[in-house]
């Protein structure tokens, strides 16, 4: 599903993705885009401000797991796709479909040559993809027809600057990703960002129920460092509780379970040597809990772990592996943070949260890790 996408590819055809989608995730891009991301948040909290306001008890249950997923949603469809963000969200609303139908037929028996049938599903999956496609060659080929002033602040205006553009910052006259390739870094762009950043909002939630003296401090700093206004980046960016607190989260509940790597010589991991081309899977759920690394403290929440920055919280600089490390760590963990922080700052402003008498702790694993009879949680407006 996510095709030629950097997720992906490998070798020198990755070096060429990643230089074309690295400057549309660059801070000074990400600050613009925080605007979207606290507008979206906006209205859905005068949705629960409106739902609480109907109720004598001036307090409204919410189902966190589902709201945040189509916020971060809407996040993604106005940041990736701007003025055409209408058909941008229909393209996800498919690529929904499409995963949807992999997943219920994940664990069927595949037979070699079976996915070129002309079966129910694959027939189904075939119109999905074509139509996927077709949606996006639609919004972007007018942009790439129509350079007056540039292709646009978004994800995928930004993309088609760096398409076009040399090491040098010279003009050239082809796309250096093929259309197919663009494509496909679209579709990236939805299946890497959204469900990820919705579980983080998810967990932070959680967290913040369970821990209200936490809640509060949080709250204490949203309210200092931006008062009643809207958030921008630069305020965001002073919240150092908040970036404790997501991080601990990340820690415990991060949203990626595993990693896959395949060794290109033999290598030795310790006691084990482990030969070329061979599977390794990386657990990061045990790697986070490790008392050896962590400390004693290793299964609690405690976000003063982090006071003092990510490689001072554990005793390898390194632990945390939440957007993985290296070169092919997330290249969307500045927008991911970014957006979670707009989100939360928004909501602390406006309510205090406990959580529901019907939640049940269950975390999941449907690929990414989740709340498996979602978050009911209770929210009271601040202000009546
Ligand atoms: C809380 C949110 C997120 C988490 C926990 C997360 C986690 C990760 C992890 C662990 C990887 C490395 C995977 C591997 O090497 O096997 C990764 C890669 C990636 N992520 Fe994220 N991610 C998040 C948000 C985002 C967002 C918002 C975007 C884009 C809008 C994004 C786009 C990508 C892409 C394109 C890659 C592949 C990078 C490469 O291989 O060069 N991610 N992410």
């Amino acid at each position: 599903m996510l095709g030629k996408g950097l997720v992906l590819v490998e070798g020198t055809d990755w070096v060429r993705h990643r230089r074309v989608v690295n400057p549309a995730f660059a801070m000074d891009k990400l600050k613009m885009m925080t605007a979207t991301m606290v507008s979206c948040a906006e209205s859905l909290i005068k949705e629960w401000e409106q739902l609480a306001s109907r109720n004598e008890s001036r307090e409204v249950e919410v189902e966190f797991s589902k709201q945040f997923q189509d916020l971060t949603a809407d996040v993604i469809s106005h940041t990736g796709f701007g003025s055409s963000y209408k058909e941008g969200k229909e393209v996800f609303h498919t690529q929904k479909q499409l995963l949807a139908l992999a997943m219920a037929t994940l664990l069927n028996v595949q037979l070699p040559g079976f996915k070129y049938l002309p079966t129910k599903n694959n027939r189904l999956k075939w119109m999905l993809e074509k139509k996927i496609k077709t949606m996006l060659m639609a919004i972007i080929q007018p942009r790439l027809a129509s350079n007056g002033g540039g292709y646009g602040d978004d994800l995928l205006g930004l993309m088609l600057e760096a398409c076009l553009t040399t090491e040098q910052g010279d003009k050239r006259d082809e796309l250096t990703l093929t259309m197919d390739e663009i494509i496909d870094e679209c579709k990236t762009f939805f299946f890497a960002g959204h469900e990820t950043t919705s579980h983080l909002l998810t967990w932070t939630m959680f967290l913040l129920s369970v821990y209200p003296e936490w809640q509060e401090r949080l709250r204490e700093e949203v309210l200092r460092e931006c008062g009643k206004e809207n958030p921008t980046a630069d305020m965001l960016n002073k919240l150092k509780e908040m970036t404790m607190v997501l991080l601990e989260t990340l820690r415990l509940y991060g949203p990626v379970l595993l990693m896959l790597r395949k060794p290109i010589s033999d290598i030795r991991l310790g006691s084990l040597s482990i030969p070329k081309g061979n599977g390794i899977v990386i657990p990061i759920p045990f790697l986070h809990r490790d008392k050896e690394v962590w400390g004693d403290n290793a299964n609690d929440f405690d976000p003063l772990r982090f006071e003092n920055g990510i490689t001072n919280a554990a005793k390898t600089p390194q632990a945390l592996l939440s957007f993985s490390i290296g070169p092919r760590s997330c290249i969307g963990q500045n927008f991911a943070m970014l957006e979670a922080k707009s989100v939360m700052a928004m909501i602390l402003k406006k309510f205090s949260f406990t959580l529901s008498s019907s939640y049940v702790h269950a975390p999941a694993d449907h690929i990414t890790l989740q709340p498996k009879f979602g978050l009911p949680i209770v929210l009271r407006p601040l202000d009546v």
